[in-house]
């Protein structure tokens, strides 16, 4: 418990929801064991993570070198998303918690985003948020994720696998791809959307070889490729175990790993690369671009749903 009140807002991206916190000053202390009190969704306000909006300046003070690299790169990120997972360790980067974390800003009247678009620092890097409009003409937020990494290199992207996943209930364990999106992910192709509504992910999925850093691990279905007045559109279903949380409702990171690993498995079989693809999530939709220059696009909505003040 701490004497002084602090403001805090719950808010959402396809239910991948997170406590913020607006440390406008930089002076707020964040142990790993108040994330894990104020994420707990019993004795606290409950979340998949905790999301800090600091000035970029006070992450660079605090001896954080990717705070200064981000200053370097782009002077306009002032504001930094320190990220906080449920179990209280620290990620590099949040696809939902970006577009979630501009929603909070826009709520703080830190950035007009009908204006301009919003350069924030993360552990990964800059990442540039726009606004934009969902298929069904909702308010969506796309962000422009940087640059992803087949941590494994040529050889796993012509052999689609460097990795296997074993999960709760398999015979055997299967191959996977490792796509790196600032922060690590495994992907795991599965053969129908019956075998994915019946997976057992109430434990975490093993992974070979043992990622240094952990991973998520994302179990994708391909739902085929569509031709649009846009050009060919794909579409894949997904569910997530996420790094220091459990299962979610959705990972944004973990979206864009889906999309561009089954990208890479039609390319290693001879086929075109689709660039635009819908993600599924149990929680909602997110759309994924493959960029030029090796960049890709996260866009989907976010939502505040609630603030409130908490002595914890
Ligand atoms: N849900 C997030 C990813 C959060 C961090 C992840 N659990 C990790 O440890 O890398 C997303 O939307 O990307």
């Amino acid at each position: 418990m701490t004497s002084q009140p602090t403001r805090f807002t719950k808010g959402h991206g396809t239910h991948n929801d997170f406590v913020l916190l607006a440390d406008t000053r930089g002076d707020l202390e964040l142990t790993p064991e108040r994330v894990r009190v104020l994420a707990d969704r019993r004795g606290g306000i409950g979340g998949d993570g905790v999301i800090r909006l600091a000035p970029t300046a006070s992450i660079a003070r605090a001896g954080e070198t990717v705070a200064d690299q981000v200053l370097a790169e782009e002077p306009a990120a002032i504001w930094f998303m320190d990220y906080r997972n449920a179990d209280g360790s620290v990620a590099e980067m949040c696809g939902n918690g970006v577009r979630v974390f501009t929603a909070f800003a826009e709520s703080l009247g830190l950035v007009d985003l009908d204006a301009t678009e919003l350069a924030l620092g993360t552990r990964a890097g800059v990442r540039r948020v726009r606004k934009d409009t969902g298929p069904d003409g909702e308010r969506w937020y796309a962000v422009d994720m940087g640059l992803w990494r087949l941590p494994g290199g040529d050889d796993a992207a012509a052999a689609g696998a460097d990795a296997a996943v074993a999960v709760r209930g398999w015979t055997a364990p299967r191959p996977a791809l490792s796509v790196d999106l600032g922060n690590p992910h495994t992907v795991v192709a599965l053969g129908s959307v019956d075998e994915l509504a019946g997976l057992d992910l109430t434990q975490a999925p093993q992974v070979a070889p043992v990622p240094p850093h952990g991973t998520n691990v994302e179990l994708v279905v391909p739902l085929g490729e569509t031709p649009t007045d846009d050009g060919v559109v794909g579409r894949v279903r997904m569910r997530v175990h996420e790094r220091g949380v459990g299962e979610t409702q959705s990972c944004g990171t973990g979206a864009v790993a889906a999309a561009l690993a089954v990208r890479t498995w039609a390319a290693a079989g001879g086929r075109t690369p689709v660039d635009t693809w819908f993600v599924e999530v149990p929680g909602g939709l997110l759309r994924v671009r493959a960029l030029p220059g090796g960049h890709a696009e996260l866009a989907g909505p976010a939502e505040l749903v609630f603030t409130g003040e908490t002595t914890l």
